[in-house]
């Protein structure tokens, strides 16, 4: 199967970093494909990025179709796009905070995410609302790390990462943790070992249910709200 990951901001580094962790979850005869925009923003970390990186993430979706995507991906803990994505892919979509929240559901009785800034945080909040997980989402705390800096050396993000992991296990009553950037997928295993509990990145969960529905052969039902966009033109 081919499974199409986005990364809706246009820094090439983080779709390769990004590629390369679902690569390394994927399943042997899955194939993915990781791309990005070629115009939009460098980093997605707020409502106008949210905003702006949509035109172009649709325009990979719409590629990645016609070349016979069988799953899609939206590799931003936003999840921009989602419900437009849904209307024009024939397969699934996934966005990678709703794929990290049903996973940490199914392992934890309650979990807290820990983003980039503060200021993304009700994005988050919003989401969880969205899709019905605010019975298992406790808190969202921000490592107040900018999107590209997590991979600066000079950020020491993995440590900043980590305090508001340990404090999150401390304060929240959780029993387990949501990684709310898809930059931080590369942590993912490491923090996990360290803290002695689950910690779930989006990116590596969306494939893994990708996966699992393209098997069943579930597609997305063009039945209703998410039936392709009526003709029309775009001016
Ligand atoms: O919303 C965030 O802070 C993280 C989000 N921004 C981004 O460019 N990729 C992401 O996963």
């Amino acid at each position: 199967m081919k499974i199409n990951i986005v990364n809706p901001n246009t820094t090439a580094s983080m779709t390769a970093k990004i590629g390369e962790c679902a690569r390394q979850v994927a399943a042997p005869g899955t194939e993915i494909w990781a791309c990005n925009p070629t115009t939009g923003p460098v980093s997605i970390e707020g409502h106008y990025d949210e905003a702006m990186c949509v035109p172009g993430l649709l325009a990979e979706i719409r590629r990645a179709e016609a070349a016979g995507a069988d799953a899609h991906i939206i590799a931003c803990f936003g999840d921009p796009g989602l419900e437009a994505a849904r209307e024009i892919a024939s397969g699934p979509v996934f966005g990678i905070a709703e794929a990290a929240m049903h996973a940490a559901s199914f392992v934890g009785k309650h979990f807290s995410i820990v983003t980039t800034l503060g200021r993304t945080c009700g994005i988050a909040a919003h989401l969880a609302e969205r899709y019905g997980m605010q019975r298992f989402c406790r808190n969202i705390r921000a490592c107040e790390i900018a999107v590209l800096d997590l991979d600066n050396p000079a950020s020491d993000a993995y440590a900043a990462i980590m305090q508001e992991c340990r404090l999150a296990l401390e304060q929240d009553d959780v029993d387990c943790i949501v990684l709310g950037c898809a930059g931080m997928a590369d942590l993912c295993q490491a923090i996990s070992k360290e803290l002695g509990v689950p910690v779930i990145d989006g990116v590596s969960a969306a494939v893994t249910f990708a996966e699992g529905l393209v098997r069943l052969g579930l597609q997305t039902s063009k039945r209703g709200e998410w039936n392709y966009p009526l003709a029309k033109q775009y001016l």
